[in-house]
């Protein structure tokens, strides 16, 4: 018996989506915000991205994959490019990075952060400018760092004293001034998953702003005269929808900046603000457009500064998930379908875990529809699994899908395009999936499939 039929749609499922998720039309319905700007339903049903059906997708790249609307990534890059025009904006690496997406973002003119000597070896090797590249991270390790230099990266996010001690050293040994911003810890408790938040004092990141420790890094790297310090950092968090937090995080750096002003007569030219803009993954988010939060981070350090007769200074911000999470979904072949006893149907797809850990490490959620084809079938409460060794190997939580979905069926999962491919696992020797950009009727792989013999290729015993 379907869950559905059981009449045991859970108590839970009151905070997962509007009554109106559960007629057969709703449920095969696209909602705007969940899905990249191209796609839509062909006559026949199928999904289709940027002018491609899935089904088309499938039999030629097979699944799981990742599906990438670059017309949609590029204006993401454009809008964000566009509402913060007096700022610079760097893309957040971490959130996805390969080759192509790169050059895509560079050709859209933003900046690129890079948060390890892998991530900054890709950009490099993808040709982009070093001095447009911000080099980020808690424990850069001095090699890391040497390369950094060598490279000629615009700046390093400068995180603890023994990295200033290290940087110090590098620099007077290569005699290269590096540009740095101090990251400070504002102790701010942003809304979000305990594990994305990076601005309560109890944590790893940044400078202690309570505890002076911020205002004695300005200080040291002052007094040192060795390395340029060009500005402040602050970074409080992941999937923020509340703005006020950053509001709040302005508001103390700047009353930071202005210690340091009047202490050392040093006015810092830079401030960044960090990423952390939240995305829709279910119709209940409802996320900032690029243009209100630059109204509202602009507006806040405009009055701060003038409050505090400061320089206006040159803002920078990282958003990455906001860029990139939106502009793909992930593609799988339902494998099995199996109703346990009235209480949820559970459909297993071919991929999982290893391809998105975000519902098992931070409970995410996340939404799914039938990709293939439509269907005038009742909706039932499905909860969507991979094909892992673990009870935790959930996609999506609750959701509702047409009861006829069968093995074979693709099933589609929007907002993946930010920390899935790049936190991906290899777990239980499950290759990774490719990443195909899909663009005016053509389709391109930019990140192959990985295959057994990669997995077997490190296996040197
Ligand atoms: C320092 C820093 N900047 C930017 C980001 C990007 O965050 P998001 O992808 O949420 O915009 C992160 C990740 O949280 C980060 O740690
Ligand atoms: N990996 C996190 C975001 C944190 C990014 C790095 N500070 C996520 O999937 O939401």
């Amino acid at each position: 018996m379907r869950a559905h039929e059981a009449g045991a749609l859970h108590g839970d499922l009151g905070n997962r989506g509007p009554a109106w998720l559960r007629t057969p039309e709703d449920v095969n319905a696209l909602v705007p915000q969940l899905w990249p700007r191209t796609v839509s339903r062909t006559d026949a049903g199928s999904l289709q991205i940027g002018g491609v059906s899935v089904t088309d997708l499938a039999a030629d790249y097979g699944t799981p994959a990742y599906l990438l609307d670059e017309d949609d990534l590029r204006a993401r890059c454009r809008d964000f490019a566009a509402a913060f025009a007096e700022a610079d904006v760097y893309y957040a690496g971490k959130s996805f990075l390969c080759k192509a997406v790169i050059r895509i973002v560079e050709e859209e003119g933003l900046f690129l952060d890079v948060c390890s000597g892998g991530e900054l070896a890709v950009a490099l090797a993808a040709g982009f400018p070093p001095e447009r590249i911000g080099f980020h991270g808690n424990n850069k390790s001095l090699s890391e760092l040497r390369r950094a230099l060598d490279a000629g990266v615009g700046r390093i996010v400068v995180d603890s004293f023994h990295e200033i001690a290290r940087l110090t050293e590098l620099s007077r040994e290569s005699g290269k001034r590096p540009s740095v911003l101090v990251r400070v810890t504002v102790g701010v408790e942003a809304h979000t998953h305990e594990f994305i938040a990076t601005a309560h004092e109890d944590q790893k990141f940044g400078f202690s702003l309570a505890g002076g420790a911020a205002f004695a890094a300005c200080a040291q790297i002052l007094d040192e005269d060795v390395l340029e310090l060009r500005g402040l950092h602050s970074h409080i968090g992941s999937q923020i929808f509340d703005t006020s937090g950053f509001e709040v995080a302005a508001r103390r750096i700047l009353e930071l900046q202005a210690q340091v002003r009047d202490a050392r007569g040093v006015e810092l030219p830079e401030l960044d603000l960090g990423g952390g803009f939240g995305i829709a993954y279910t119709t209940q988010d409802d996320p900032s457009t690029p243009g209100d939060l630059a109204k509202r981070i602009n507006k806040i350090v405009e009055s701060e500064c003038e409050l505090a007769s400061l320089r206006m200074p040159r803002l920078s911000i990282e958003p990455g998930r906001a860029i990139v999470g939106p502009a793909v979904f992930t593609l799988y072949e339902v494998g099995t379908v199996k109703d346990v006893d009235g209480i949820r149907t559970y459909v297993s797809v071919d991929g999982g875990m290893s391809d998105n850990i975000r519902t098992a490490l931070y409970d995410a959620s996340y939404s799914a529809t039938l990709a293939n084809r439509t269907s005038d079938t009742e909706p039932m409460l499905a909860r969507v699994v991979g094909k892992h060794c673990e009870s935790g190997d959930i996609v999506v939580k609750d959701e509702f899908l047409p009861a006829d979905v069968q093995p074979g069926d693709l099933v589609a999962v929007p907002g993946t395009g930010a920390y899935c491919r790049s936190m991906a696992s290899n777990y239980n020797h499950v290759p990774r999936p490719p990443v195909v950009a899909v663009r005016d009727g053509a389709a391109r792989v930019i990140v192959r499939r990985e295959t057994e013999d990669d997995l077997l290729a490190l296996d040197v015993g």
